[in-house]
Order: C-alpha cells, then structure tokens, then sequence
C-alpha cells in the first residue's frame, strides 16, 4: 500500500512540475524503517555535535535527530514546512532560507564546530548543493546525504569513467565520498519516479586538507570537463586567453577524462 502523511501535514505541492527532477521536490521520507536506518546511518557517522539538517520538510527524520542533537539547526526554504516544523517540533532551531545562500563558515562558527550535515535534497539542486560543501570544506567535518542513483555514481566515479566528472573530482579531492545503500521509490511519498542512494562524505581532517582557492579550482575543472575528451590546450584555450596565462608543457595534450582528482588540484595550482 502507498505509505500516507501524518494527518496534520499538508499535501506536498504537485504544481511544481511534471518531470521527474522537479517533481523530487516535495517528495518526503514516509516509511518508518528506511528513517530509521538513515538515522542510525548518521547517527554512526556524524563526526560532531553541530547538526544541520538541509531541507527537513515535514521533519521526518527531524524528529529522530532532534531528540538526539538538541542544538541541531534545520534549514528549510518551503514555509508550509517552516510553519509545519514549528508547530510540531517547537524546540527545533529552523532557519527558513535557501540553502545554497548558506554560509557554511559562519554557521561553523555559530555552532562552534565543523558541521555534520544530513540533506535529503531535491534532485534538481543536488550538484549545486554538494558543490556549495566544498566551497569552504574546513567548515564541515561529515555529510550524509540521499541523491538520485545516477549521482551517486558520479560523485564515486574513478577517472576514465563515464560518470566521471566535476562533482567526482571536486568531492573525491576534499572528502573521502562513499556510496552506503540505495533507497526504493516506495520509501517516499509521493513516489518519485527514480532510485535513491544515501552517499557519505567523510571530510578530510584540516591538516589533510588541500590548500587551494576552491572556487578557482571548480573554475577550472568545469572549463576542462566542457571538452572532457579533447587536449587540455584546446579545452583551456579561452579560459587561458582571457587571464593571459600559458599552460604548462606537461598539461597541453592530457584530457579531462584521464586526469586524476590530485592532477586537476595540481594544475589549478600551476595556473593560479
Ligand atoms: C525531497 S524533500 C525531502 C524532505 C525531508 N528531508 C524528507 O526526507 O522527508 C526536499 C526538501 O528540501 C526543501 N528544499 C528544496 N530546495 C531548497 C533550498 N534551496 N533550500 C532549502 N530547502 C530546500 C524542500 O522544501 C523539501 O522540504
């Protein structure tokens, strides 16, 4: 039988789309054991007591990580879930803003530790959302989050890889990312038409971390990977032009597919 809402909640919004990206929007977590798996999930991994749970819509799992992480921060844009959040877990610290507006140094700041998050995101934002991590990685420690099957692949994808891409190297380079177990269509409600996977990030610890300008770095791998078949002198050319930089003998003929995460961190650092 299709799992149903909790009486008091309110119907998640259909008008949003048709397609199966949009459509993953409001899909909310309904089935009791996969919850509770999540939550043992993070339970076990989560390497601090800063807790941010991004986009908790109804609080499904809220509810489990409230009663454990009592200072946790949930950040949610939808205000129906705001509003709904508030009346059912009124001690719940909620924050109603995007979260690809976060600022993850000062919510570190804030909770005074480098932040463990757990996201069950729209499928729609997920690249930008596990980018936004990486854009100051000292500030989170763990991250588990669900994404589409397809992304998962991705982000554990190795060089020479179909799959793999910028969210591979970019995640690959500042944490050590692990695929733990899919999660059905029927554990949502409503059903979105794809597989779930739940994913960890395991942040490298600081003194591990690679010194870099991390939005110069995704600069350059996004601008490698728009030919990932071709020499990086013709896939770098106009972003070379346009700074007057040379590229190094050593990069002209590799290609995006081939370089391995350490090679593109080198390369930006050759460049920058
Ligand atoms: C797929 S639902 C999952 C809800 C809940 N975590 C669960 O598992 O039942 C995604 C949630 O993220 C919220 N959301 C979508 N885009 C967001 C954004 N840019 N910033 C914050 N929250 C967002 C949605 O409102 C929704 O509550």
């Amino acid at each position: 039988a299709a799992p149903k809402l909790p009486k008091s909640s309110h119907r998640p919004k259909q008008e949003l789309g048709q397609s199966p990206l949009e459509a993953s929007w409001r899909c909310y977590l309904s089935d009791p054991n996969t919850i509770e798996k999540i939550f043992r999930s993070f339970r076990s991994g989560a390497a601090s007591n800063a807790v941010v749970e991004l986009g908790p819509g109804l609080g499904a799992l809220t509810r489990l990580l409230a009663a454990e992480f009592p200072t946790m921060v949930a950040v949610e844009v939808d205000s129906r879930a705001v509003e709904a959040l508030a009346r059912d877990l009124p001690k719940l610290r909620v924050r109603h803003q995007d979260l690809l507006q976060l600022d993850h140094r000062e919510m570190r700041q804030e909770l005074g530790d480098r932040l463990s998050v757990v996201a069950n995101l729209p499928y729609s934002i997920t690249t930008e959302a596990l980018l936004s991590l990486v854009r100051s990685p000292r500030a989170v420690r763990y991250a588990l989050v669900m994404v589409q099957k397809e992304a998962a692949e991705r982000i554990v994808a190795a060089e020479g890889s179909k799959d793999y891409g910028p969210l591979s190297v970019m995640l690959q380079l500042f944490t050590r990312p692990r695929q733990l177990y899919l999660v059905p269509a029927t554990a949502f409600y409503p059903q979105p038409k794809v597989t779930s996977a739940m994913v960890e990030l395991d942040f490298l610890a600081e003194e591990e971390m690679p010194e870099v300008d991390s939005a110069m770095l995704l600069e350059v791998v996004k601008e490698c990977f728009r030919q990932r078949k071709r020499a990086l002198r013709h896939s770098l050319k106009a972003y070379l032009q346009q700074r007057r930089l040379a590229l190094p003998a050593r990069w002209a003929k590799l290609r995006a597919e081939r370089l391995k995460p350490g090679e593109f961190l080198e390369l930006a650092r050759q460049l920058q």
